[in-house]
């Protein structure tokens, strides 16, 4: 299973966004670190930005660089002139958008989709498919792309509007049409906040690759995000290949970049998802932190964070005493409970421990 970072290109086309070339490189830079199968740059028909941040990804990064382009020759040619080492040529395939966004028919799109794609691999890069409204066509309509078409092809949830029984039901009506699975690559939104647990459920059906994004970043809702998607694979034991030990440092990196915040309460990156405080479970991660917390943040450079305050127990007294080498008495423990709720905020662990040594 691959992961393929849709964070640069994604980011850009939200609205009011104009980043500047140098932050955007700096962004795709720090990506490098992951070990992603591939970092989605731009769109380099667009203009200057995403032509130059494509150009210099390309020349510099480990990890394969991709642009997107329309089928169409101008576009390719751009994607080519930046270098992109795969260009993912799209188009749509929904009724509504072949009329809305193409005027054309499937057969059509196909058509300029072939063209492209022998133009991409005329220029010596690599060429990648992406049907664009994928979930809202019918899987008979899809299933003879993987026939006609031999290259990865990208299943897009274009508008988010599917939920997981939903793909897991139409990757399924794929299967039975011949598709291998393993031929599949999926690009997910987050317009019903599912777009994470779309991406799983299509890894459990056997897909290649997820388009993934650092903090969800991406149009409207955002995509799957990275570090959700990478965590939840990881600790159910999947290889995902991915650098684990770099992912949250890398996300907060690639946010500073871009000059993105996240809410301290996002999953996995938030400052505030592996800081603890209650006392029942502060008392027993002491003992074990599994206890109460799904995965060890270590494991993926986070930092779990033990605080302790008014919501500090006896039993988390009694630890923090043994941990100060104090016999845990019951004035000594009342004595600590009383600092505690005095302390004008919760605690760190190393403090706490020192005031339990003045006991
Ligand atoms: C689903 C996605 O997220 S795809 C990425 C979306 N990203 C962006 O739109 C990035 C910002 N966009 C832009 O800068 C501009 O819209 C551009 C440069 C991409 C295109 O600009 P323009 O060509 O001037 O106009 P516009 O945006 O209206 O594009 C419509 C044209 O694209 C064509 N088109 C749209 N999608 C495709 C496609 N997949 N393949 C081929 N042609 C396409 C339409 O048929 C239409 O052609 P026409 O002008 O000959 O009638
Ligand atoms: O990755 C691509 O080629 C564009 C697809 C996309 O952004 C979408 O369909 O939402």
């Amino acid at each position: 299973m691959r992961l393929c970072d849709v964070t640069l290109r994604e980011a850009t086309q939200m609205p009011g966004r104009e980043y500047t070339v140098e932050q955007t490189i700096a962004a795709g830079k720090a990506l490098d670190a992951l070990s992603l199968s591939l970092i989605q740059a731009g769109f380099p028909a667009t203009g200057n930005h995403d032509a130059t941040v494509t150009q210099r990804l390309a020349e510099t990064l480990e990890t394969d660089v991709g642009a997107i382009a329309r089928a169409r020759d101008a576009d390719v040619d751009a994607a080519l002139d930046a270098d992109a080492d795969v260009i993912e040529v799209f188009v749509p395939v929904s009724d509504r958008q072949l009329q809305a966004v193409l005027g054309a028919s499937r057969q059509e799109a196909f058509e300029s989709a072939s063209e492209a794609i022998d133009r991409v691999r005329d220029g010596d890069a690599r060429p990648h498919l992406t049907l664009l409204d994928a979930f809202r066509t019918d899987a008979g309509d899809i299933a003879p792309a993987f026939d006609r078409f031999d290259v990865p092809i990208t299943l897009a949830d274009t508008v988010g509007a599917r939920t997981p029984s939903f793909v897991a039901g139409y990757l399924r009506s794929l299967a039975e049409l011949d598709v291998s699975l393993d031929r599949v690559g999926v690009h997910f939104h987050d317009d019903l906040g599912v777009a994470t647990a779309n991406a799983l459920v299509a890894t459990r059906l056997g897909v290649d690759r997820v388009d993934v994004s650092v903090a969800s970043l991406g149009e409207r809702a955002g995509n799957p995000a990275l570090e959700e998607v990478a965590v939840a694979l990881e600790t159910a034991g999947h290889e995902t290949g991915l650098a684990r030990e770099q992912l949250i440092p890398t996300c907060r990196t690639v946010l500073d970049a871009l000059d993105e915040s996240v809410d301290p309460r996002t999953p996995i990156i938030g400052e505030a998802v592996t800081a603890h405080e209650s006392g029942l479970h502060t008392t027993a991660m002491l003992d074990d932190p599994a206890t109460f917390e799904p995965y060890d943040p270590e494991t993926f450079g986070g930092k779990r964070r033990l605080l302790f305050g008014a919501h500090t127990g006896r039993g988390g007294a009694e630890r923090l005493l043994e941990q100060a080498d104090r016999n845990p008495t019951e004035e000594r423990t009342d004595a600590l409970l009383d600092r505690l709720t005095e302390s004008e905020a919760p605690v760190e662990l190393d403090e706490a421990v020192a005031m339990a040594e003045q006991l």
